[in-house]
């Protein structure tokens, strides 16, 4: 296999969602697959061709067994534990609507939520461009948010980029204990992903109530210009703070099947570029194209397009049908 050129470490669970709108209440039909932020964005990199580590932990279980071939055979190189004495975790997604879902999430105790430092093999992190790590990993436990503390360590020490996404669920925890831990990352960061209102958890001296004044939460986040802050707006697209100015990037028109997994393919969209010493324009081009793509079909990695899909969406002249 090809020297990674990023890793990245976090909890990817099992995941069922209803075979069709409804409460799962009633909903008897439901489709099994997986996920988790982290290898959601492992494999959408894998994709675009960029080689990558995933490290995490599973259960000695059916649903561990899962994670890890479909992310393996996704092309990214696994480094999962196998835990005897949890469970991989499981989430649950509820079909709300046409394009809207409600998830649930079953992480307490499980495996991935185990995740220790000591999982991290040596040398790894030494080895690669980029650590991309989220604002989930943290708050899933003690030895989970060391873990990600450490690989942050190691990456500065090593002069390895780091990258984080907020990503704040508001069910490991509530804003005021998140956000000093999110808070402790992103300072570590050379790269920033959030939505408007993420960033605003993160800001210093505290939770900001207007999350509208994203000029004014970028700077606070970045006051030397040294970073890149780039935020997520949805169908709106993206913008990206860096040295003092702004790019912003339009999002894409399309008929929205599932959003889920969109900010994902975003981000490593964007770190496809990053590591290929891409612009900011490029980059924001590249990563808009990719969250837009997983809006059309279901599933939270499964639609991850390739350069050459990517360039098919930008409107190169195809075939409607293709043979
Ligand atoms: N409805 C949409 N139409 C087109 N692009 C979208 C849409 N929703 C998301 N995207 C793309 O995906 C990116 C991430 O989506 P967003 O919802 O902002 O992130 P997150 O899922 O992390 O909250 C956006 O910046 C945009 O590029
Ligand atoms: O790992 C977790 O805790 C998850 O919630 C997995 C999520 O399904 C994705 O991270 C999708 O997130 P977006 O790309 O922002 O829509």
């Amino acid at each position: 296999m090809t020297a990674s050129r990023v890793v990245t470490l976090g909890e990817t669970m099992g995941l069922l969602t209803g075979g069709r709108i409804g409460s799962l209440a009633h909903v008897s039909e439901a489709h099994v697959g997986i996920g988790g932020a982290e290898t959601n964005v492992a494999v959408s990199l894998s994709r675009l061709g960029i080689a990558v580590t995933w490290i995490g932990r599973v259960g000695d279980d059916s649903l561990g067994r899962r994670v890890v071939r479909e992310v393996r055979g996704e092309g990214v190189d696994v480094r999962a534990q196998v835990d005897p004495e949890a469970p991989t975790g499981l989430m649950l997604k509820e079909l709300t609507g046409p394009g809207t879902s409600r998830v649930y999430y079953y992480r307490a105790g499980s495996a991935g939520s185990r995740l220790a430092a000591t999982d991290v093999p040596a040398g790894l992190v030494e080895s690669v461009g980029l650590v991309h790590l989220t604002g989930i990993t943290p708050l899933l436990s003690d030895s989970a948010r060391e873990a990600c503390l450490s690989v942050v360590r190691r990456a500065r020490a090593a002069g390895v980029r780091v990258s984080v996404d907020v990503n704040y669920r508001s069910t490991l925890a509530p804003a005021e204990v998140a956000a000093p831990v999110l808070g402790e990352l992103v300072e570590e960061a050379d790269l920033v992903f959030g939505s408007p209102d993420e960033l605003a958890y993160v800001v210093p001296g505290g939770v900001a109530d207007d999350s509208s004044a994203i000029d004014e939460l970028a700077r606070a986040l970045d006051p030397t210009g040294g970073r890149e802050i780039v935020v997520k707006r949805g169908a709106d697209g993206a913008s990206t703070y860096a040295e003092g100015t702004v790019a912003h990037a339009p999002g894409h028109r399309v008929d929205v099947v599932d959003t889920v997994g969109a900010g994902d393919a975003f981000v490593a969209g964007y770190l496809s570029g990053d590591v290929q010493g891409w612009s900011v324009e490029e980059k924001l081009a590249r990563a808009n194209a990719c969250g837009a793509v997983m809006c059309t079909t279901p599933g939270d990695w499964e639609a991850a397009p390739t350069p050459a899909e990517i360039e098919a969406f930008l409107g190169a002249d195809v075939d409607p049908v293709q043979r």
